[in-house]
Protein backbone atom coordinates (compact mmCIF):
# COMPACT_ATOMS: atom_id res chain seq x y z
CA UNK A 1 0.00 0.00 0.00
CA UNK A 2 2.68 2.43 0.97
CA UNK A 3 5.01 1.47 -2.66
CA UNK A 4 1.15 2.34 -4.57
CA UNK A 5 1.19 5.50 -2.50
CA UNK A 6 4.60 6.46 -2.96
CA UNK A 7 6.10 4.56 -5.80
CA UNK A 8 8.91 7.40 -5.68
CA UNK A 9 9.51 7.41 -2.39
CA UNK A 10 9.78 3.90 -1.44
CA UNK A 11 11.89 3.08 -5.01
CA UNK A 12 14.36 4.26 -2.55
CA UNK A 13 14.38 3.32 0.56
CA UNK A 14 16.51 -0.04 1.40
CA UNK A 15 14.80 -3.34 2.60
CA UNK A 16 13.70 -6.50 0.75
CA UNK A 17 10.92 -5.41 -1.23
CA UNK A 18 14.14 -4.05 -3.39
CA UNK A 19 15.04 -7.36 -4.47
CA UNK A 20 11.69 -7.79 -5.54
CA UNK A 21 11.37 -5.24 -7.67
CA UNK A 22 14.59 -6.25 -9.25
CA UNK A 23 13.77 -10.17 -9.95
CA UNK A 24 10.25 -8.50 -11.01
CA UNK A 25 12.46 -6.83 -13.55
CA UNK A 26 13.92 -9.34 -14.82
CA UNK A 27 11.00 -11.69 -15.36
CA UNK A 28 9.58 -8.57 -17.16
CA UNK A 29 12.85 -8.49 -19.26
CA UNK A 30 12.16 -12.23 -20.09
CA UNK A 31 8.98 -12.05 -21.14
CA UNK A 32 9.36 -9.32 -22.81
CA UNK A 33 11.93 -10.47 -25.14
CA UNK A 34 9.76 -13.86 -25.84
CA UNK A 35 6.59 -11.21 -26.93
CA UNK A 36 9.85 -9.20 -29.04
CA UNK A 37 10.32 -12.84 -30.94
CA UNK A 38 7.02 -13.49 -31.59
CA UNK A 39 6.12 -10.03 -33.25
CA UNK A 40 8.94 -10.81 -35.89
CA UNK A 41 6.55 -14.11 -37.31
CA UNK A 42 3.52 -13.50 -35.91
CA UNK A 43 0.82 -14.81 -38.18
CA UNK A 44 -2.71 -14.48 -37.15
CA UNK A 45 -4.12 -17.48 -39.42
CA UNK A 46 -1.50 -20.24 -37.67
CA UNK A 47 -0.93 -19.10 -34.16
CA UNK A 48 1.65 -21.58 -32.60
CA UNK A 49 0.68 -20.51 -28.68
CA UNK A 50 -0.78 -18.15 -26.28
CA UNK A 51 1.54 -15.62 -26.88
CA UNK A 52 0.56 -15.74 -30.26
CA UNK A 53 -3.29 -15.92 -29.63
CA UNK A 54 -2.35 -12.88 -27.25
CA UNK A 55 -1.26 -10.77 -29.87
CA UNK A 56 -4.06 -11.38 -32.63
CA UNK A 57 -6.48 -10.23 -30.26
CA UNK A 58 -3.77 -7.07 -29.67
CA UNK A 59 -4.03 -6.08 -32.94
CA UNK A 60 -8.16 -5.92 -32.74
CA UNK A 61 -8.09 -4.01 -29.51
CA UNK A 62 -9.78 -6.64 -27.76
CA UNK A 63 -10.55 -5.48 -23.98
CA UNK A 64 -9.84 -8.40 -21.45
CA UNK A 65 -9.37 -8.86 -17.98
CA UNK A 66 -6.42 -6.35 -17.70
CA UNK A 67 -5.07 -4.52 -14.59
CA UNK A 68 -7.29 -1.85 -14.59
CA UNK A 69 -9.27 -2.74 -16.85
CA UNK A 70 -7.43 -1.20 -19.72
CA UNK A 71 -7.16 -2.18 -23.20
CA UNK A 72 -4.94 -5.55 -23.92
CA UNK A 73 -1.58 -4.23 -24.17
CA UNK A 74 2.40 -5.85 -23.55
CA UNK A 75 2.21 -5.53 -19.90
CA UNK A 76 -1.12 -7.54 -19.49
CA UNK A 77 0.43 -10.25 -21.50
CA UNK A 78 4.03 -10.35 -19.75
CA UNK A 79 1.86 -10.60 -16.29
CA UNK A 80 -0.43 -13.94 -17.96
CA UNK A 81 2.47 -15.74 -19.52
CA UNK A 82 4.78 -15.77 -16.57
CA UNK A 83 1.98 -16.95 -14.14
CA UNK A 84 1.75 -20.20 -15.48
CA UNK A 85 5.17 -20.87 -16.47
CA UNK A 86 6.04 -24.36 -16.82
CA UNK A 87 10.14 -23.34 -15.20
CA UNK A 88 7.94 -23.38 -12.37
CA UNK A 89 8.56 -27.22 -12.37
CA UNK A 90 11.82 -26.77 -13.01
CA UNK A 91 14.99 -26.14 -11.21
CA UNK A 92 18.01 -23.68 -11.97
CA UNK A 93 19.86 -27.20 -13.95
CA UNK A 94 16.28 -27.47 -15.98
CA UNK A 95 15.49 -30.68 -13.60
CA UNK A 96 12.25 -31.43 -12.07
CA UNK A 97 11.29 -29.61 -9.18
CA UNK A 98 8.45 -30.66 -6.74
CA UNK A 99 5.27 -28.29 -6.30
CA UNK A 100 2.35 -28.41 -4.28
CA UNK A 101 0.35 -31.10 -6.61
CA UNK A 102 3.07 -33.75 -5.27
CA UNK A 103 1.65 -34.90 -2.25
CA UNK A 104 0.82 -37.76 -0.28
CA UNK A 105 -1.47 -39.20 -2.83
CA UNK A 106 -1.56 -42.80 -4.56
CA UNK A 107 0.44 -41.66 -7.62
CA UNK A 108 -0.04 -45.28 -8.80
CA UNK A 109 -3.43 -45.00 -8.59
CA UNK A 110 -3.80 -41.77 -10.80
CA UNK A 111 -0.92 -43.51 -13.65
CA UNK A 112 -3.05 -46.85 -13.55
CA UNK A 113 -6.88 -44.58 -14.37
CA UNK A 114 -4.88 -42.17 -16.67
CA UNK A 115 -3.14 -45.17 -18.47
CA UNK A 116 -6.76 -46.78 -18.80
CA UNK A 117 -8.67 -43.64 -20.09
CA UNK A 118 -5.86 -42.06 -21.95
CA UNK A 119 -3.57 -44.42 -22.62
CA UNK A 120 -0.03 -43.49 -23.76
CA UNK A 121 -0.28 -42.39 -27.76
CA UNK A 122 -2.27 -39.75 -27.43
CA UNK A 123 -2.06 -36.11 -24.84
CA UNK A 124 -4.76 -36.17 -21.82
CA UNK A 125 -7.57 -33.81 -22.57
CA UNK A 126 -9.96 -31.61 -20.66
CA UNK A 127 -12.90 -34.21 -21.49
CA UNK A 128 -11.34 -37.09 -19.96
CA UNK A 129 -11.61 -35.34 -16.84
CA UNK A 130 -15.09 -36.74 -15.69
CA UNK A 131 -13.80 -40.26 -16.63
CA UNK A 132 -10.98 -39.86 -13.99
CA UNK A 133 -12.85 -39.26 -10.86
CA UNK A 134 -9.52 -40.35 -8.46
CA UNK A 135 -7.16 -37.78 -10.98
CA UNK A 136 -9.73 -35.15 -10.46
CA UNK A 137 -9.78 -35.79 -6.68
CA UNK A 138 -6.20 -35.62 -6.06
CA UNK A 139 -6.30 -32.35 -7.88
CA UNK A 140 -8.73 -30.60 -6.05
CA UNK A 141 -7.63 -31.89 -2.68
CA UNK A 142 -4.06 -30.34 -3.66
CA UNK A 143 -5.71 -26.98 -4.08
CA UNK A 144 -7.71 -27.13 -1.14
CA UNK A 145 -4.70 -28.05 1.31
CA UNK A 146 -2.62 -26.00 -1.13
CA UNK A 147 -4.62 -22.94 -0.24
CA UNK A 148 -2.75 -21.27 -2.07
CA UNK A 149 -4.58 -17.30 -1.52
CA UNK A 150 -5.52 -17.84 2.18
CA UNK A 151 -6.42 -14.33 3.44
CA UNK A 152 -8.27 -14.29 -0.31
CA UNK A 153 -7.80 -10.19 -1.72
CA UNK A 154 -8.97 -7.71 0.46
CA UNK A 155 -11.83 -5.77 -0.62
CA UNK A 156 -14.01 -3.10 0.88
CA UNK A 157 -17.69 -2.69 1.85
CA UNK A 158 -19.73 -0.01 -0.58
CA UNK A 159 -22.20 0.36 1.60
CA UNK A 160 -23.13 -0.25 5.33
CA UNK A 161 -24.46 -3.78 5.77
CA UNK A 162 -24.80 -6.81 7.80
CA UNK A 163 -24.07 -10.09 7.99
CA UNK A 164 -25.16 -12.73 10.95
CA UNK A 165 -25.07 -10.71 13.98
CA UNK A 166 -22.45 -8.35 12.85
CA UNK A 167 -22.75 -5.00 11.53
CA UNK A 168 -20.27 -3.81 9.10
CA UNK A 169 -20.33 0.03 8.18
CA UNK A 170 -19.60 1.25 4.72
CA UNK A 171 -15.92 1.68 4.12
CA UNK A 172 -14.72 -0.63 5.91
CA UNK A 173 -11.66 -3.32 5.16
CA UNK A 174 -13.05 -7.19 4.76
CA UNK A 175 -11.11 -10.03 4.51
CA UNK A 176 -13.06 -13.34 3.43
CA UNK A 177 -10.34 -15.60 4.18
CA UNK A 178 -10.49 -18.65 2.35
CA UNK A 179 -8.14 -21.15 4.58
CA UNK A 180 -10.90 -21.28 7.42
CA UNK A 181 -13.31 -22.22 4.64
CA UNK A 182 -11.15 -24.70 2.88
CA UNK A 183 -10.34 -26.33 6.59
CA UNK A 184 -13.47 -25.97 8.00
CA UNK A 185 -14.06 -28.88 10.28
CA UNK A 186 -17.34 -29.01 10.27
CA UNK A 187 -17.52 -29.01 6.28
CA UNK A 188 -14.69 -31.71 5.90
CA UNK A 189 -13.72 -35.34 7.13
CA UNK A 190 -10.32 -34.83 7.44
CA UNK A 191 -9.57 -31.25 7.39
CA UNK A 192 -5.96 -31.12 8.48
CA UNK A 193 -4.79 -33.85 6.47
CA UNK A 194 -4.36 -34.85 2.40
CA UNK A 195 -7.46 -36.85 1.19
CA UNK A 196 -8.41 -37.57 -2.22
CA UNK A 197 -11.47 -38.89 -0.63
CA UNK A 198 -13.23 -35.77 0.24
CA UNK A 199 -14.04 -35.49 -3.87
CA UNK A 200 -15.22 -39.07 -4.16
CA UNK A 201 -18.49 -40.64 -3.70
CA UNK A 202 -19.20 -43.91 -1.85
CA UNK A 203 -18.80 -45.16 -5.88
CA UNK A 204 -15.88 -43.62 -6.61
CA UNK A 205 -17.28 -40.96 -8.76
CA UNK A 206 -17.02 -36.94 -8.55
CA UNK A 207 -18.68 -35.75 -5.09
CA UNK A 208 -19.07 -31.53 -5.42
CA UNK A 209 -18.21 -29.55 -2.07
CA UNK A 210 -19.76 -27.15 -0.82
CA UNK A 211 -16.79 -25.62 0.90
CA UNK A 212 -14.50 -26.46 -1.76
CA UNK A 213 -13.92 -22.89 -3.04
CA UNK A 214 -10.43 -21.64 -3.67
CA UNK A 215 -10.92 -19.36 -6.19
CA UNK A 216 -13.50 -17.41 -3.48
CA UNK A 217 -17.18 -16.69 -4.53
CA UNK A 218 -19.41 -14.26 -5.62
CA UNK A 219 -19.39 -11.18 -7.78
CA UNK A 220 -15.58 -10.91 -7.27
CA UNK A 221 -14.96 -14.61 -7.92
CA UNK A 222 -11.90 -15.51 -9.73
CA UNK A 223 -12.21 -14.68 -13.63
CA UNK A 224 -9.65 -17.07 -14.12
CA UNK A 225 -10.93 -20.19 -12.82
CA UNK A 226 -12.13 -22.16 -15.96
CA UNK A 227 -8.97 -21.30 -17.14
CA UNK A 228 -6.68 -23.03 -14.16
CA UNK A 229 -9.16 -25.39 -13.58
CA UNK A 230 -8.11 -26.78 -16.94
CA UNK A 231 -4.55 -25.83 -16.72
CA UNK A 232 -3.99 -27.66 -13.49
CA UNK A 233 -5.78 -30.91 -14.83
CA UNK A 234 -4.00 -30.81 -18.00
CA UNK A 235 -0.02 -30.04 -16.67
CA UNK A 236 -0.78 -32.50 -13.97
CA UNK A 237 -1.92 -34.96 -16.39
CA UNK A 238 0.62 -34.89 -18.93
CA UNK A 239 3.23 -34.95 -16.55
CA UNK A 240 1.80 -38.00 -14.64
CA UNK A 241 1.32 -39.74 -17.85
CA UNK A 242 4.63 -39.51 -18.71
CA UNK A 243 6.98 -39.09 -15.51
CA UNK A 244 7.11 -41.11 -12.00
CA UNK A 245 8.11 -38.63 -9.24
CA UNK A 246 10.03 -39.86 -6.78
CA UNK A 247 12.44 -37.98 -3.26
CA UNK A 248 16.44 -37.87 -4.55
CA UNK A 249 17.99 -41.06 -2.30
CA UNK A 250 18.84 -39.61 1.15
CA UNK A 251 16.35 -36.31 0.93
CA UNK A 252 12.83 -36.27 2.60
CA UNK A 253 9.81 -34.55 1.49
CA UNK A 254 8.16 -32.31 3.52
CA UNK A 255 5.12 -30.02 2.90
CA UNK A 256 7.07 -27.30 5.05
CA UNK A 257 5.81 -23.99 3.00
CA UNK A 258 6.72 -20.22 2.85
CA UNK A 259 3.87 -18.21 4.22
CA UNK A 260 3.51 -14.24 2.50
CA UNK A 261 0.35 -13.13 0.59
CA UNK A 262 0.57 -16.80 -1.13
CA UNK A 263 0.81 -20.00 0.69
CA UNK A 264 3.81 -21.44 -1.28
CA UNK A 265 6.07 -24.51 -1.05
CA UNK A 266 9.38 -24.23 -0.02
CA UNK A 267 11.71 -25.10 -2.75
CA UNK A 268 13.52 -28.94 -3.11
CA UNK A 269 14.60 -31.28 -5.30
CA UNK A 270 12.69 -34.36 -6.77
CA UNK A 271 13.61 -37.25 -9.35
CA UNK A 272 11.07 -37.19 -12.61
CA UNK A 273 11.78 -40.72 -14.18
CA UNK A 274 10.06 -41.17 -17.54
CA UNK A 275 7.82 -44.31 -17.36
C1 LIG B 1 -5.13 -21.98 -9.23
C2 LIG B 1 -5.18 -20.77 -9.79
C3 LIG B 1 -5.95 -19.59 -9.25
C4 LIG B 1 -6.50 -19.39 -8.00
C5 LIG B 1 -6.48 -20.31 -6.78
C6 LIG B 1 -7.11 -18.06 -8.04
C7 LIG B 1 -7.78 -17.48 -6.97
C8 LIG B 1 -8.31 -16.20 -6.97
C9 LIG B 1 -8.94 -15.57 -5.83
C10 LIG B 1 -9.15 -16.22 -4.47
C11 LIG B 1 -9.32 -14.33 -6.20
C12 LIG B 1 -10.03 -13.28 -5.33
C13 LIG B 1 -11.53 -13.37 -5.47
C14 LIG B 1 -12.26 -12.47 -4.48
O1 LIG B 1 -11.80 -11.35 -4.23
O2 LIG B 1 -13.28 -12.89 -3.92
C15 LIG B 1 -8.91 -14.15 -7.59
C16 LIG B 1 -9.14 -13.01 -8.33
C17 LIG B 1 -8.75 -12.84 -9.62
N1 LIG B 1 -8.17 -13.80 -10.43
FE1 LIG B 1 -7.62 -15.67 -9.89
N2 LIG B 1 -6.95 -17.52 -9.29
C18 LIG B 1 -6.26 -18.42 -10.06
C19 LIG B 1 -5.93 -18.28 -11.40
C20 LIG B 1 -6.24 -17.18 -12.17
C21 LIG B 1 -5.97 -17.08 -13.60
C22 LIG B 1 -5.36 -18.20 -14.46
C23 LIG B 1 -6.40 -15.84 -13.97
C24 LIG B 1 -6.40 -15.17 -15.33
C25 LIG B 1 -6.06 -15.74 -16.45
C26 LIG B 1 -6.93 -15.17 -12.80
C27 LIG B 1 -7.43 -13.89 -12.78
C28 LIG B 1 -7.96 -13.25 -11.67
C29 LIG B 1 -8.43 -11.86 -11.66
C30 LIG B 1 -8.40 -10.87 -12.85
C31 LIG B 1 -8.94 -11.61 -10.38
C32 LIG B 1 -9.55 -10.30 -9.83
C33 LIG B 1 -11.06 -10.35 -10.01
C34 LIG B 1 -11.76 -9.11 -9.44
O3 LIG B 1 -11.15 -8.32 -8.74
O4 LIG B 1 -12.97 -8.97 -9.69
N3 LIG B 1 -6.82 -16.02 -11.73
N4 LIG B 1 -8.30 -15.30 -8.03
Amino acid sequence: MLYNMFPWLVRHLPGPHRRMLAVTREIVSFVEERIKEHRVDHDPSSPRDYIDCFLTEMLKGTMVLAPLNSVLHDESMWETPHSFNPQHFLDQNGLSRKREAFLPFSAEQVQAELDTVVGSSRQPSWSDRDSTPYTYAVIQETQRMGNIIPLNVFRMTTRDTTLGKYTIPKGTMVMATLHSVLHDESMWETPHSFNPQHFLDQNGLSRKREAFLPFSAGKRVCPGEQLARMELYLFFTSLLQRFSFSAPPGEKLSLDFILGTTHCPKPYRLCATPR
